[in-house]
């Protein structure tokens, strides 16, 4: 099971030198997207508990199209394991607008983290 959400990242986004979008950017969309996934799988959007991994891997810039994916990695009583994946698809080719579709998505940040259902939800089975 799992969810995609593709957005392009403006330019006012970026945060630091060379065009570069701070790592807290990916994070706040994995947890949308965490959020999504988890109204697929329980119905109710969950609450976050943690990351066990966080991997900046490579840089997002102003001007990338990305998408981030959750995908459930194991189901517990109430926690959902999930492996999320932030990736580079289109990118600015030289500042004047012209841009590309990349011919290998860039993944640019990985994470894994836990989501939980909450004990008070009405109609969980927990
Ligand atoms: C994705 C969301 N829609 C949006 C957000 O991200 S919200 C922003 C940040 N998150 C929050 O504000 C949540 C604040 N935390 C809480 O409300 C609670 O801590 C909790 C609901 C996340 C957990 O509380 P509780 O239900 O009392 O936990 P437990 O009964 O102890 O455990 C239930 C299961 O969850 C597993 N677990 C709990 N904490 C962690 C953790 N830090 N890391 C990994 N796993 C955790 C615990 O092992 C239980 O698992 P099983 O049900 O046995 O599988």
């Amino acid at each position: 099971m799992h969810v995609i959400h593709q957005r392009y990242v403006a330019y006012s986004e970026a945060h630091y030198a060379g065009n570069l979008v701070d790592g807290a950017y990916g994070l706040a969309l994995f947890g949308d997207a965490g959020t999504h996934l988890a109204i697929v799988t329980d119905g109710h959007e969950g609450l976050f508990a943690g990351y066990s991994s966080v991997e900046f891997l490579a840089p997002v810039r102003g001007g990338d199209v990305i998408e981030v994916e959750a995908r459930l990695a194991a189901k517990g009583t109430r926690s959902r394991t999930i492996d999320f994946e932030l990736r580079v698809i289109a990118r600015s080719v030289d500042g004047t607008g012209a841009a590309e579709i990349l011919a290998e998505p860039i993944v640019a940040t990985r994470a894994r983290g836990t989501g939980v259902v909450p004990a008070n939800r009405e109609g969980s089975a927990a």
